[in-house]
């Protein structure tokens, strides 16, 4: 990772919201601006890409696209960037190939296609070229709109729900595109959602809004581990964490994932051995004890330390963050649980983790 980051600093004012931030983030990799609908995530993009007019510094990486002590403002146009919306706006009188030269036209550079034949590939959109958008998917639309904004050359990719008009199916299919894009591009992206999953799956690094401040900004780990904001996933608490394929049990569809913590079991989604691979576990798939109990139907135990154990969103139950060789883990107990096993800050046990229960 480079050494010079990006910044935004930005004050813009309106009538009852004030959005007020000061953000240093990573130059690669996937930033999600995560919150409440109106704490004010579309705003921080549309200043950063030049729409709107907050008051600051927008920094990205060697360039400085606005300072207002130096009365400098980059107007959009000049600013190297992607945006990809709600709904894929392409020109419906052109086909795919028309829309993505649209995209390279922008550039300035549309005798370097370079940029546009990587963006096909990588979007896997080579054999929609010919097709007119009204002959698209919701997810294919997307997919086309991503790669047109690549096309353009930009150094920073702002995305703002783009799956927020696409049915559950179709985001499905889209997640692993976007996947693909963290892994291999270069540029980093700001990447707007209110939806866990889309940030478990996506995010490198998280930026929290909430009334137009940034309440917590870090790594996606820590944030979703963290027990200072117990309510931001809800019901979908969870920790992500990395590790790499080992062994697969063609029989019964498992694969074994060498974590920090131990050895855990997982649904085979079509792994490769050596493959490295992003887990997120559900709270509430993952049960404790104070022995080892194997006789259980859970498959994978994994010895961990308690760190905090906080009220959760309902007084029943209580929400355990563990550390698991350095790996936190979250745990959803009812409350009376906690209380038969003694459970305090400290405590050693055992973390029992659903194989069906742990996602890719
Ligand atoms: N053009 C505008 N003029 C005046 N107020 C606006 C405008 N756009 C947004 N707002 C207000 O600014 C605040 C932040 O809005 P913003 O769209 O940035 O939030 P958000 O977190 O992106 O919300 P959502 O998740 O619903 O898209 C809200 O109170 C909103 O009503």
């Amino acid at each position: 990772m480079s050494l010079v980051q990006n910044h935004i600093r930005l004050t813009l004012p309106r009538a009852d919201f004030l959005l007020n931030v000061d953000l240093t983030l990573p130059t690669t990799g996937i930033t999600v601006l995560f919150g409440v609908s109106g704490s004010g995530k579309t705003s921080i993009l549309r200043c950063v890409a030049g729409l709107e007019r907050g008051k600051g510094l927008v920094r990205m990486g060697g360039d400085v696209w606005q300072d207002n002590a130096r009365k400098l403002f980059q107007p959009t146009w000049k600013r190297p960037i992607g945006y990809v919306f709600q709904e894929a706006s392409l020109f419906e009188h052109l086909n795919v190939q028309g829309n993505l030269e649209y995209g390279l036209r922008r550039s300035g550079k549309k005798h370097d296609r370079h940029a546009l034949d990587e963006a096909v590939e990588l979007l896997g959109i080579a054999h929609l070229l010919q097709r007119a958008p009204q002959a698209l998917s919701g997810g294919e639309r997307q997919r086309v709109a991503i790669a047109r904004a690549l096309a353009a050359h930009p150094q920073l990719l702002l995305l703002d729900e783009p799956m927020a008009s696409l049915d559950l199916a179709r985001r499905h299919e889209i997640l692993p595109w976007l996947e693909r894009l963290r892994d291999q591009l270069a540029i980093p992206m700001l990447y707007v959602t209110h939806s866990s999953d889309e940030l478990s799956r996506l995010a490198d690094h998280v930026v929290v809004m909430d009334k137009g401040q940034a309440i917590a900004t870090g790594s996606v780990e820590d944030i979703l581990t963290s027990t200072q904001y117990p309510a931001l996933t809800g019901d979908e608490a969870s920790a992500v964490l990395s590790g790499v394929v080992k062994e697969k049990e063609t029989q019964w569809h498992l694969a074994k994932i060498a974590v920090r913590g131990g050895l855990l079991w997982v649904r085979d989604d079509g792994f490769n051995i050596g493959q490295v691979v992003r887990l997120r576990i559900m709270a509430r798939d993952v049960s404790l004890s104070t022995n080892t109990s194997t006789h259980t139907s859970i498959q994978n135990h994994l010895q961990a330390t308690v760190e905090h154990i906080i009220n959760d969103i309902h007084p029943a139950q209580k929400l355990v963050r563990l550390n698991c060789a350095g790996q936190a883990l979250l745990a959803r107990i009812t409350s009376k649980a906690a209380h038969d096993l003694g459970l305090t800050t400290g405590s050693t046990v055992w973390a029992h983790v659903k194989a069906g229960g742990v996602g890719t």
